[in-house]
């Protein structure tokens, strides 16, 4: 799972120590070389067009680490001095050039990803802000301060919006009533048959209500599931009100003691603006505890699209993202809860019913460090 982005991290983490490790003072001893590199990166500002004249004052300042700080200070960048002080000291100084191509490799790489952009720009200045001007204690590598600035800049954007989803179940009114939106074919279905099992699980039970009364063969389809998992399915005919399917349910569910009402919509593309307005009339009419927004993390930035479109037309409570087993790019994963401000709930992890995960960022992230 989102392998393609755990290597691209990893790339930048070796970007990082590769371009801070040509810039950390040369081990004693070893002062011309590294005096050398600065000023082949331009920091003496002073130098002449004459390289002569360039290496005898490399000579001078590697003499003199007083002068050296003088003849290397530009603005706010550490001089060699400061660095070789930093470096006798144990602490270790980044600085923006440092940064600079490894976080434009970043940046294409999360974009590679189909992270959304303002998402991706969003992570670039955490790790930015982070990074720059810090001086930790040289015990910390540079990797493990690469390390604790991207885990800080994923974990801000993916867990926006996180609550306790089985505290809402366990502490709402019941029964607690879920529908379920999204287009055609991502897993809407699917995903209730596998929740219904979820909450079985933790000693919930639940009905199923089939609120796609759109297209033809959806009560086969749904009273398949219902059928294996031994759950009752509320349906009416192909062409009913999507919204007196879910209301059914919920009586059903209040004369049988059920917990939980899990109500399946119509697949419909977030431009159709008939069903749109149909989805606005069920939230409206069954004002369900929650509604759960349902996409493919395969989809990307579509998913993230769709998402702020069904949230504008039904406000979705958080998303499901399927089918995360067969995705690489873990774009959607990293995107849609800073776009629309809503929580990924569950992951769907494969076609069983048990393969649905509780979201978890914090495991998320230090999967995508590699540090599972
Ligand atoms: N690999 C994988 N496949 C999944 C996952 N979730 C659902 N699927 C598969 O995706 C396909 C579509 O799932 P459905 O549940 O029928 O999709 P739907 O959104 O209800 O479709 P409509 O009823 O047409 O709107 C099925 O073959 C599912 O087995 C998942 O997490 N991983």
């Amino acid at each position: 799972m989102f392998d393609g982005l755990k290597d691209k991290l990893s790339s930048f983490r070796e970007d990082v120590e590769e371009s801070t490790a040509s810039d950390e003072p040369a081990p004693e001893g070893d002062e011309s070389e590294a005096e050398s590199n600065s000023t082949e990166s331009g920091e003496v500002a002073d130098a002449s067009a004459d390289a002569a004249a360039t290496a005898a004052s490399t000579e001078s300042e590697a003499a003199d680490g007083d002068d050296a700080e003088s003849a290397d200070s530009d603005g706010n960048e550490p001089s060699t001095f400061q660095r070789a002080k930093a470096f006798a000291t144990g602490r270790i100084i980044i600085e923006e050039e440092d940064l600079e191509d490894p976080l434009w490799d970043l940046e294409m790489a999360l974009l590679e990803s189909d992270v959304e952009m303002s998402v991706a720009e969003r992570i670039l200045d955490t790790v930015r802000e982070t990074m720059l001007g810090e001086s930790r204690k040289q015990v910390e590598t540079t990797g493990e301060l690469v390390e604790a600035a991207l885990h800080d800049a994923l974990l801000d954007v993916i867990a926006v919006g996180q609550f306790d989803f089985e505290e809402r179940i366990a502490e709402g009114e019941k029964p607690v009533t879920i529908v379920f939106t999204g287009v055609n074919g991502v897993g809407k279905t699917t995903t209730i048959a596998k929740l219904s099992e979820w909450l079985a699980d933790r000693g919930y039970s639940s009905v199923l209500a089939n609120g796609d009364t759109y297209r033809a063969g959806a009560n086969e389809q749904i009273g398949e599931h219902a059928d294996r998992l031994g759950r009752e399915l509320i349906s009416h005919d192909q062409g009913g009100d999507p919204a007196a399917v879910i209301y059914d349910g919920i009586e059903y569910a209040q004369a049988n003691d059920i917990d939980v009402v899990l109500g399946d919509t119509a697949g419909r593309l977030h431009t159709s603006d008939d069903l749109m307005a149909q989805l606005e009339k069920i939230d409206r009419v069954v004002d369900p505890d929650m509604t759960l927004f349902v996409d493919e993390a395969v989809a990307g930035q579509d998913a993230v699209n769709r998402a702020k479109e069904f949230d504008a037309a039904a406000e979705i409570d958080g998303a499901v993202l399927t089918k995360a087993d067969a995705d690489s790019s873990g774009g959607a994963a990293i995107s849609i809860a800073y776009v629309t401000g809503k929580p990924i709930l569950f992951l769907g992890t494969g076609q069983g019913y048990d393969d649905i995960a509780r979201f978890d960022p914090e495991a998320l992230v230090d999967s995508l460090l590699g540090n599972e």
